[in-house]
């Protein structure tokens, strides 16, 4: 094992939000109900990363392995109607699961359960975002999984490889890791064949990726190749995806210090750069705000943040994390990006320097009212 520093691997060094995936192959032990011990390992690493100021999102998989051991069923049912019911008894248990173990670290967990639908839906895309970073601004760990019990075949994810990506997309993630049984992605399925080399690092996009990634085990459902796809998925907002195996000692804790472990799959383009486009194409726009002068030259020559002082006025009915337009006072559009108070408090900091901000609203949410990572210059 090697701890040279490789350029990728600093994006999760530095990686402040981080969706960890944990799959049905290794949750469940092959097969047989839950492994507990094993996630209350998983659960300390994660709780040491909150620790260091890191937030953590879950996706963890397992409903329906773990409904089928409470349930007594050795075989999984091919029924939609069972595989709901076994999930919906499982669900329960892993939530317990994950509840009593974090609260040993004295950390609150919340359940979220996800359809395609949710995501798929402007308004309840936008609920769910909301809802989600909420969760997180509180400190609370979000386990999330598919909501097995009510979807049909024809809108699920099936495997939670691609939850975890969208899940990544939603939260702006800065990166992935999915933790599955192999030590990572082989040059083939390692199985099968003994002498298959594990990738150290790939572009997410890269087209040979695929064909190494053959299919699912028993177990889960996508194998490898919804793991590539995820990471695919996970770059278009500009993370990078980490593919590890969840038996390594201390593998979250190795793979944010930047340890080679595992595969690093990484955006073609520069994360930041991704992260911006992702964000221009994906939000509508919920209101506008004026700039004086002096703000459109920082703007545009400096990439600097919007600070209210170089605001002169606003309109629309935006809450915070909406995306706002930034227009001159010719009305030319100079820029676009999440702003950090919604209208009325913001309508209370026009042309106001930011060590006034605590005193006029009360608090301080940040001096900016729109960060330069959430800015993308027109
Ligand atoms: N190229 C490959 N590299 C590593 N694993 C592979 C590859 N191709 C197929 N696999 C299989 O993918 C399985 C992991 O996928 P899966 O069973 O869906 O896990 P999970 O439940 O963690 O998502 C491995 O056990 C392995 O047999
Ligand atoms: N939602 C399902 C998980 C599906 C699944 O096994 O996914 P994966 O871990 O990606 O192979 C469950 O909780 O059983």
């Amino acid at each position: 094992m090697s701890n040279e520093r490789v350029p990728g691997r600093d994006a999760l060094r530095g990686a402040r939000r981080v969706v960890v995936k944990i799959g049905s192959a290794l949750l469940t032990n092959d097969g047989r109900g839950l492994d507990e011990p094993a996630i209350g390992g998983w659960v300390d690493q994660i709780a040491a990363l909150h620790k260091r100021g890191v937030e953590v999102v879950l996706v963890s998989s397992g409903a329906v392995a773990a409904g089928m051991v409470r349930l007594g069923w050795q075989v999984r049912p091919s029924a939609v109607h069972e595989l709901q019911a076994a999930a919906a008894v499982g669900q329960n248990g892993l939530t317990q699961c994950y509840e009593h173990h974090f609260a040993r670290h004295g950390l609150l967990t919340a359940q979220v359960l996800l359809t395609h639908d949710d995501l798929s839906n402007r308004k309840r895309y936008l609920n769910a975002r909301s809802a989600l970073r909420t969760l997180v601004d509180l400190r609370v760990v979000p386990v999330v999984n598919e909501n097995d019990t009510v979807v049909t075949d024809e809108i699920r994810f099936g495997d939670n490889d691609t939850l975890g990506a969208l899940v990544a997309n939603l939260l702006e993630a800065d990166a992935l890791v999915i933790l599955t049984d192999q030590e990572g992605l082989f040059d083939a399925d390692p199985r099968h064949n003994p002498g298959a080399r594990l990738i150290h690092e790939g572009r997410a996009g890269d087209p040979s990726l695929a064909a190494m990634a053959g299919t699912g085990g028993a177990l889960g459902r996508g194998g490898m190749t919804t793991k590539v796809q995820a990471a695919r998925l996970a770059a278009r907002s500009g993370a990078v995806t980490a593919i590890a195996s969840g038996r390594q000692p201390e593998v979250l804790t190795r793979l944010v210090e930047g340890e080679r472990l595992g595969t690093l799959l990484c955006p073609e383009e520069a994360p930041m750069a991704a992260r911006k486009r992702w964000l221009a194409g994906q939000l509508q726009v919920r209101g506008s705000l004026v700039l004086d002068a002096g703000a459109v030259k920082v703007l545009r020559g400096s990439g600097s943040s919007l600070l209210p002082v170089g605001v002169k006025a606003l309109s629309g009915n935006f809450v915070r994390g909406d995306m706002v337009l930034c227009v001159d006072e010719q009305g030319e559009r100079v820029a676009k990006g999440l702003v950090n108070y919604d209208a009325v408090e913001a309508s209370r900091l026009l042309g106001k320097p930011s060590h006034q901000i605590e005193a006029i609203l009360g608090y301080m949410e940040a001096p900016e009212l729109i960060h330069r990572d959430n800015l993308v210059v027109l």
